[in-house]
């Protein structure tokens, strides 16, 4: 059985009731706090910042893993390790040395990811793929929530699970954008590790029903 991972993404939650929407996924079925950091300037968005992480972490009990979309983060890594971060993910188009930054994230202690804006070809990661512990493959054009789904995104999964195979890689592929019930399951067939999800989670009837359903529906036996 395949154990896919499920990351709610705190971008949509209900901020006025930040606690309560955190303990709502500490009580879930849910793996991983998804947490966006959006400057303005990378994204066309500002979401949130360092007050608002350490908030957060207060109460999460689960993996916080962490995606900058910011220009210039190797100045905020020790920062986000200092906060909780598990994981940090920085952008591909955002680094002018990525290797060298993909060290610095691992010298504070957290997991390396890599994102990659959908027009982004994989096959860029091919000669760091042994230094990266997760890829986040943007579905949408970062910056907001409640996108739709980029299809083309099942032949990035395909293509990248290939460059992690061929590389004796134990990279984890991390899908973030539109991912929903109708994509889940296709998602984790095409080589997907972990699945972000803000909408489809927050503005459910039940966020807590719908995270279940959602790991029950992608533990595949594959
Ligand atoms: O990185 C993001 C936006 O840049 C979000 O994590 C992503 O869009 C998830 O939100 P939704 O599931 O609502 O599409």
């Amino acid at each position: 059985m395949k154990n896919t991972l499920i990351a709610p993404s705190v971008l949509a939650a209900d901020f006025a009731n930040l606690q309560r929407d955190i303990e709502m996924v500490n009580n879930s079925n849910a793996d991983w706090f998804h947490i966006d950091i959006m400057d303005g300037v990378f994204v066309p968005n500002i979401s949130f910042g360092m007050p608002v992480l350490e908030a957060i972490t207060k109460h999460a009990q689960k993996t916080i893993d962490v995606h900058l979309m910011i220009v210039d983060p190797d100045r905020y890594i020790k920062t986000f390790a200092d906060l909780g971060a598990n994981n940090l993910a920085v952008h591909f188009e955002a680094c002018t040395h990525l290797h060298r930054t993909l060290q610095a994230i691992k010298a504070e202690g957290m997991k390396a990811g890599v994102a990659l804006n959908p027009h982004t070809n994989v096959a860029l990661l091919e000669d760091v793929i042994n230094d990266v512990d997760l890829v986040c493959l943007m579905s949408v054009n970062p910056g907001f929530g409640g996108q739709s789904f980029i299809e083309n995104t099942y032949r990035k999964i395909r293509q990248l699970k290939e460059i992690i195979a061929r590389n004796g890689a134990s990279t984890l592929i991390e899908i973030d954008g539109g991912v929903n019930a109708q994509n889940a399951v296709a998602l984790v067939e095409a080589g997907a590790d972990v699945l972000v999800a803000g909408n489809f989670v927050f503005r459910a009837q039940n966020p807590t029903q719908t995270i279940a359903e959602l790991k029950a529906m992608t533990s595949l036996a594959v």
